[in-house]
């Protein structure tokens, strides 16, 4: 792979020597990859008992792994992160497979934080993000006025759990809602009031605490693929007028290579060949081929391969993508893109 030295490029927290040969890098990644998951901090939440706090991650656990950061990478986190400095919410908005979630997760674990994740989804509801009541709890009451006579009164307390955006207002997290145009927009009429005014209302919630101060620390990350897709909502413009937008796209040649070879282990130059298939196939064919094509097409190839250093054949490649890419061609009304795609893909490699 060709390296050009002047381009600043590392793997989690470590720069990559460019006198290190890459597959000692890799060794040394997987080894602190395992490492890591053994003595297991791998993603497990900072929770305390109570269940609603169950959705704060510290940042190390929140922050994606691996993470490759080329200028590239670095100019969008750096964007992202002095936009939340500004304690303005951040929509990080492109197309599909580009990059849009490790990005959020990294700018929220670089401001050393707590994270909330919460995944938008069409059955999120405005309960979902700020809480509900979780049943009742009965406990008696045993009053003995005099020896021998008790009263004895049944108490029923309403129990109420925080939900992710409660939880991240009143703890000063980062909140990262990722496809957020997936929910209802009505979910999100509680985030106009939480960004403009710092005030979250709990609607369901009886008594003074109703409405909380939003913590000074809170900040906000939502993602969102291009609204073209099916099963996203037009986020309402009230909401969209409070954020500030950083479009991403799909990376530089060399920074998806990194992207690829720190997610699967293969030589340089057929990590090259996957990636150059990617980007052309992305450019001739009408659908979105993004970068976690390259690394779910690297990993069918780590198995495909030849299995050693030589060049992948063109066949066997035709054949990973075919597979690799007909998910997005059979959902079609006719469906005859499927038979047609391998023959599509083989005019491309
Ligand atoms: N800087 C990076 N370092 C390492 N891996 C990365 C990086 N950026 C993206 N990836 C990997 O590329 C794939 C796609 O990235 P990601 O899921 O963030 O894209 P996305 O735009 O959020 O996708 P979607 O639109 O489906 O939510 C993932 O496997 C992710 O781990």
């Amino acid at each position: 792979m060709g390296s050009d030295s002047g381009r600043k490029r590392k793997v989690r927290g470590r720069k990559i020597r460019s006198d290190r040969s890459v597959k000692e890098r890799r060794k040394a990644e997987k080894q602190r990859r395992r490492a890591a998951k053994e003595n297991g901090n791998s993603g497990s939440a900072t929770s305390t008992t109570d269940a609603s706090t169950d959705a704060l991650h510290s940042p190390q656990s929140a922050a994606p792994e691996p993470f490759v950061s080329t200028d590239a990478v670095e100019a969008l986190t750096t964007r992202i992160g002095r936009w939340l400095e500004a304690d303005q919410p951040v929509h990080v908005v492109g197309p599909t497979g580009c990059g849009k979630t490790a990005l959020a997760l990294e700018a929220a674990a670089e401001r050393g934080r707590p994270v909330v994740w919460i995944d938008g989804d069409q059955a999120v509801d405005t309960g979902t993000l700020v809480g509900e009541h979780a049943g009742g709890e009965s406990y008696v009451e045993d009053d003995q006025y005099v020896s021998g006579v008790h009263k004895r009164t049944e108490v029923v307390r309403e129990r109420w759990v925080d939900n992710p955006l409660s939880v991240a207002a009143r703890e000063g997290a980062t909140l990262v809602y990722n496809e957020f145009s997936r929910s209802d927009p009505l979910a999100h009429n509680v985030l106009l009031s939480v960004f403009e005014e710092g005030v979250l209302e709990r609607p369901e919630k009886r008594g003074d605490d109703r409405k909380i101060d939003v913590h000074p620390e809170f900040r906000a990350i939502l993602t969102s693929n291009t609204a073209e897709y099916a099963g996203v909502h037009e986020p309402q413009d009230a909401l969209l007028d409070r954020m500030v937008g950083v479009h991403v796209d799909y990376y530089d040649a060399e920074t998806e290579r990194e992207i690829v070879a720190a997610h699967v282990d293969l030589p340089d130059d057929q990590i090259e060949q996957v990636v150059d298939a990617t980007r052309a196939l992305r450019e001739e064919l009408d659908v979105v081929v993004g970068t976690r094509v390259a690394i779910t097409a690297a990993k069918g190839l780590a198995v495909f391969g030849s299995g050693n250093d030589d060049a992948i054949d063109d066949e066997v490649l035709v054949t990973v993508f075919t597979d690799v890419l007909a998910p997005k061609f059979a959902g079609r009304e006719d469906g005859s893109d499927v038979a047609t795609l391998e023959g599509r893909v083989a005019d491309v490699i």
